[in-house]
């Protein structure tokens, strides 16, 4: 079987208050993948994802991503391996225009000329902002800097795009062309949500953390269907809603 994008092992972490927020994650992610990190709050999928670029540091256990394991001296390229696209666009965009912002990262890698700007085009097209290249990220609205903020992290060629709660503060339409350009993409995905049938209809896979711990991992359908499950950690599916209504989705 191919290497993983992302090979947890044993990871536990504390915080400093002693707060043990991860009791020992073993996690699998293999390339082509989209995977749901679903869990109540509080139960470590920040803390989790924090370990694939090496923001935190496990206090035991390994973080490796496609075989290279994530410490000091290779935190540069795990950087590069690992694009987190945050909650809050704004957090990611900062330089006068989008076309800036984007090509920012592959600047950083060295890029120049042709080169770069090719780059940042097949980003900007990858989420359909080309149109928008010129313009001041803050003139845009919250689903369209989303896009931006995807952008800027596909122009780094990741090989795993991890988001954090993609659908959250856009309108239907918004959510929907989300869902749909996230559906386009030929990338690993890992996609940490509250929104559980955005990650029916876009994740086949399904990891439930809670408390610290893996305590669900299989199809979607199967995880989000699963009612004592889903009870016994706090994940209600919103009223009415049918898992089994809803397409199995094909892996890639
Ligand atoms: N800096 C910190 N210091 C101490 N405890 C922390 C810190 N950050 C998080 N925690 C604790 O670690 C646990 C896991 O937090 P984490 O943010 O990883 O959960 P989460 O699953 O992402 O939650 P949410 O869905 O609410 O975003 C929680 O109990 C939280 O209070």
């Amino acid at each position: 079987m191919s290497t993983p994008v992302v090979e947890l092992r044993g990871l536990r972490h504390a915080y400093p208050d002693g707060h043990e927020a991860l009791r020992g994650v073993d996690l699998h992610v293999h390339p082509g993948e989209r995977v749901a990190l679903l869990g109540p709050n509080g139960a470590g999928k920040t803390t989790l994802v924090l370990h694939l670029n090496g923001v935190l540091r496990p206090d035991s256990g390994t973080v490796t991503i496609s075989g290279l394991p994530v410490a000091q001296d290779s935190l540069l390229e795990v950087r590069r391996r690992v694009g987190i696209v945050f909650q809050d666009p704004d957090d990611q965009l900062f330089m006068p225009t989008v076309r800036q912002d984007v090509a920012f990262g592959p600047r950083n890698l060295g890029l120049r000329g042709g080169e770069l700007d090719a780059r940042v085009d097949a980003a900007l097209a990858a989420v359909d902002v080309s149109d928008l290249a010129d313009r001041p990220p803050h003139h845009l609205s919250f689903g369209q800097r989303r896009r931006v903020a995807v952008a800027t992290v596909l122009a780094m060629e990741p090989e795993i795009l991890v988001l954090d709660e993609p659908s959250s503060n856009l309108d239907p339409a918004a959510r929907r062309e989300v869902a749909d350009i996230l559906r386009g993409l030929d990338v690993t995905v890992l996609m940490v949500t509250h929104d559980l049938p955005y990650a029916l209809e876009l994740c086949e896979r399904s990891v439930l953390l809670s408390d610290g711990l893996v305590v669900g991992d299989g199809p979607t359908a199967d995880v989000l269907g699963d009612r004592a499950l889903m009870a016994a950690h706090r994940l209600e599916l919103p009223y009415g809603f049918d898992p089994a209504s809803v397409p199995a989705l094909k892996r890639r």
